[in-house]
């Protein structure tokens, strides 16, 4: 039977990528750094290399594949089935290896914790507190050991969470971190250490971990010699995407994994790093080549497969301006005469008309909703889009907005599991008591006490004595607890019980319980794909669905929706027809970013890693006014934005100028607004006073 050569699709390099250390080139074991442009195929090349090191022998069961996130993996697994189906000869019914060591490097993390738990003195049945949860910890240490009364303003939760996580990722000392990256809290260098130390010591009373802690307690694991080559033997091929975006804890592990490099594979683009405010660093992949034992093969894919020359040519003018790169000369043979578009709008609503114009056109032209891509640097920039959308009755989806889980009768629903799962985990506890009609803080408190402080958790809430007026409620909480602690009790029926005793206090606590209820409904089906309550607490918790869906109907089931998404979200896809909004200063860059070189190069490749989404057309919008609510003084007003200063005057000639409405180029269409000589709404607010 004629099997065909599954890797006649890639090109010379691709090949060499996907092939290193197989074949003729069996005998060489170093490991590979695939240095890839954007669209050139990265991440068809590792699912290529995946496929053929199984043909070759490879056992998936013993290989770990690290992704950016779980969506990743999963698409990942299923590219490297299509390629072995290819070269196996296999019908499409037979089953194909999985990867069941496929998955992000927090996801991993926590199995290998887990499995480890007993040797590294942690409980197995831990639970993991997003970063939602672990400010809200933050919080409320921060408060206990007094840091909230200070006469000088003590740093929020959040940048004291932030500052702890910075450490930790980088390795960098506290004193260093403060300087460098939040000079204006070096003043409380000694109280912000007392503080980690409290959280730290809190977090391990509650048996809860946080994402920190998930490659931090990794990483020590594979400084301690016999574990690492324990686990590290247990895969013969540690392959890692988007390694331009790990961070320090991130390369110890790989390195106390394989320390000799035999089986690495990383795939990076240095041009599209952007999360450095998570601590990636550049340094990974400088120091990747030397890192190991043995020196590594480099293979570099140039060929860009995705866009069209003019829009490859806009993209590579705006990454050429960047101060430190790997030059890569990425080239296409995709050619148009259609150049990039920058289009000047007068305002924002107007920039939403023109987009929602624009969409429709191309759908009667051809183009699905679903290859279209609507793409901005903050979730909020969407926001008059979306009306526009809505009023239009144009379904989309939503990617990075607010997350599902972040929901509060989401959050709920959850903490009721959590809280059976791990008993003393407080910020559940604390949430779950008061879903029960006459408890507040302080019984939730005591309870909380009481069962920290019992050897048995479980029986100090069955014998928990509640104020009176609570007593109905709570007998029906400790009822729904007996359950879930049942050892019989078959997943996901916990998610059964909790639902039933959850909807009446969604009925009581919000009005629109309709609406909340269809969410909930939604959990429910989630959980039923996870095989335990562990699992899914745990897979929910890391890689939440980052899906909102607007009120223009369900999108899900519509055929075809316009996919809206924040730029970091955009990771790694691809779309016929892109739409870039706002690219003016103050949004990429963000004004909240311009403070270094260093954010400003981080929001440059942003806005590179967007616009190398597009394959056809790429749009990128210019608003000129645009309207901010003041909280007092001068009232509502319009400022003026200028384009992007990362589109210089020099790069004009990649790209095609269009203003609308055409009227707007006149002068008397930009005319400044007078500043308003009356506050009618103060009037009317007064007038109630
Ligand atoms: N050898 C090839 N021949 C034809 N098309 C290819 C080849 N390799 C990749 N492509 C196509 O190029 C496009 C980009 O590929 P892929 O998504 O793997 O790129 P990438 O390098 O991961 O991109 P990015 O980093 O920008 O997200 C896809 O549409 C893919 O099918």
């Amino acid at each position: 039977m004629h099997v065909p050569d599954p890797l006649e699709s890639l090109n010379p390099q691709q090949r060499e990528a996907a092939t290193h250390g197989t074949g003729d080139s069996a005998g060489d074991t170093r490991p590979l750094l695939v240095i890839a442009g954007a669209g050139s195929g990265k991440t068809n090349t590792l699912a290529h290399r995946v496929a053929n090191l199984v043909r070759h022998g490879a056992d998936p069961q013993r290989m770990m594949l690290l992704t950016f996130s779980r969506r990743a993996a999963q698409e990942m697994e299923r590219r490297v089935g299509a390629v072995l189906q290819k070269a196996l000869g296999l019908a499409g019914t037979q089953a194909l290896p999985n990867l069941p060591w496929s998955g992000t490097f927090h996801g991993i993390g926590a199995r290998l914790l887990r499995e480890y738990a007993a040797r590294i003195g942690l409980e197995e049945n831990f639970t993991i507190h997003d970063r939602g949860d672990a400010e809200d910890l933050m919080g409320m240490v921060r408060h206990e050991i007094g840091l909230s009364d200070q006469k000088k303003r003590f740093p929020l939760k959040g940048t004291c969470l932030g500052i702890y996580s910075r450490v930790l990722n980088t390795r960098d000392p506290l004193g260093l971190v403060l300087q460098s990256v939040y000079p204006w809290c070096t003043q409380w260098e000694d109280e912000l250490k007392k503080l980690f130390g409290a959280y730290v010591e809190a977090k391990q009373q509650q048996n809860v971990l946080d994402y920190d802690d998930l490659l931090g307690f990794w990483a020590d694991m594979m400084a301690e010699t016999t574990l690492a080559q324990e686990i590290g033997a247990r895969f013969d091929h540690v392959l890692v995407d988007e390694y331009q975006d790990t961070n320090r804890l991130q390369a110890e592990i790989l390195l106390g994994l394989k320390p000799d490099g035999r089986g690495v594979t990383v795939v990076v683009d240095d041009a599209q790093s952007i999360y450095s405010f998570r601590g990636a660093t550049v340094r990974n992949i400088l120091d990747f080549p030397h890192r190991f034992t043995q020196p590594a093969r480099i293979v570099t894919l140039e060929r860009n497969y995705r866009s069209t020359q003019p829009i490859l040519q806009a993209s590579n003018a705006v990454i050429a301006a960047a101060r430190e790169r790997h030059a890569k000369d990425l080239f296409t043979d995709k050619a148009s005469s259609q150049r990039a578009q920058l289009v000047l709008v007068p305002d924002e609503a107007q920039q939403a008309r023109w987009v929602a114009d624009q969409v429709l056109r191309q759908r009667e032209a051809g183009a699905p909703l679903k290859s279209q891509a609507v793409l901005f640097r903050a979730s909020h920039h969407s926001a008059p889009l979306e009306l526009e959308l809505a009023r239009r009755n144009i379904p989309f989806v939503k990617f990075g907005g607010l997350k599902f889980l972040e929901a509060s009768h989401i959050k709920d629903l959850m903490a009721v599991l959590r809280f059976a799962q791990n008993p003393r985990g407080r910020m559940a506890g604390f949430r779950v008591a008061q879903l029960v009609p006459g408890v507040g803080a302080a019984t939730a408190t005591r309870l909380l006490d009481a069962m920290g402080e019992a050897g048995d958790p479980h029986a100090a809430l069955q014998s928990f004595e509640p104020p009176a007026a609570a007593q109905e409620g709570w007998s029906e909480l400790a009822s729904l607890y007996a359950k879930l602690n049942d050892a019989e009790l078959a997943w996901p029926a916990d998610m059964e019980l909790a639902k039933s005793w959850y909807l009446p206090v969604l009925e009581r606590l919000h009005d629109d319980a309709q609406v909340r209820k269809l969410d909930v409904e939604q959990l429910a089906r989630l959980a039923a794909g996870y095989g335990s309550r562990e699992r899914f607490l745990t897979e929910l918790t890391l890689d939440p669905p980052e899906v909102t869906s607007d009120q223009s109907g369900p999108p899900l089931r519509d055929e075809d929706y316009l996919i809206l998404s924040t730029i970091h979200s955009a990771k790694g896809q691809e779309w016929k027809a892109v739409h870039v909004l706002n690219v003016v200063d103050g949004c990429i860059p963000s004004d909240m970013a311009t403070g270094t070189t260093e954010e400003l190069e981080e929001e440059r490749r942003l806005l590179y890693v967007a616009m190398t989404r597009a394959k056809e057309q790429l749009h990128l919008l210019v608003p000129q006014r645009f309207y901010v609510s003041q909280q007092s003084g001068g009232g509502d007003r319009h400022v003026y934005a200028g384009r992007s200063r990362f589109i210089a005057e020099g790069m004009a000639k990649h790209f095609e100028q269009v203003v609308w409405p055409e009227a707007a180029a006149a002068p008397s269409a930009t005319v400044k607004p007078a500043s308003p000589v009356m506050q009618v709404r103060d009037r009317a607010r007064a007038a109630w006073r």
